[in-house]
């Protein structure tokens, strides 16, 4: 979180990314498949927001840092995974449980509102 931004929310989620060449579904980042700290920022000086997430674990290795485009279209696949498209790739998020994916969603709704 740089000096200017807020949280939006914060969850637990395991990031994904579909590896179109391959045509599969694989975990963000190097390593054991762990959970991360998934939250939505808010620039309000430039009013941005974006999706970092670390993961809960000794390193806390980035595996996603990624704008909110305006107009992108938050997609909840099924109640526990969420994803949507940035200008490369398709991002997916795995929620543990119900409520954390709607917490997650309700953050990223909102920031999209405000662009
Ligand atoms: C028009 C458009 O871009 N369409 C996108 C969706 C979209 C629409 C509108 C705006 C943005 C986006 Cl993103 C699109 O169709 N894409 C995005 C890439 C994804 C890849 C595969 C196929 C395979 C079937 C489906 C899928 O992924 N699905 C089903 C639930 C299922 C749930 C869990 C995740 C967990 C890992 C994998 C698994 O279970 O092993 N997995 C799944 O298997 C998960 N799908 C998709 O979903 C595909």
């Amino acid at each position: 979180q740089g000096p200017s931004e807020t949280v939006v929310c914060a969850t637990r989620a395991t990031v994904m990314l579909y590896d179109d060449a391959n045509k599969k579904w694989v975990t963000a980042g190097s390593g054991p498949q762990v959970v991360s700290w998934v939250q939505i920022y808010h620039n309000p000086g430039t009013n941005t927001f974006r999706v970092v997430g670390r993961k809960m674990q000794s390193d806390q290795q980035v595996v996603i840092n990624c704008a909110v485009m305006k107009g992108m279209k938050y997609n909840q696949a099924t109640p526990n995974f969420h994803q949507w498209r940035d200008a490369r790739q398709v991002w997916g998020l795995n929620f543990s449980t119900k409520e954390d994916a709607n917490q997650f969603a309700s953050g990223m709704l909102l920031a999209l509102d405000q662009l």
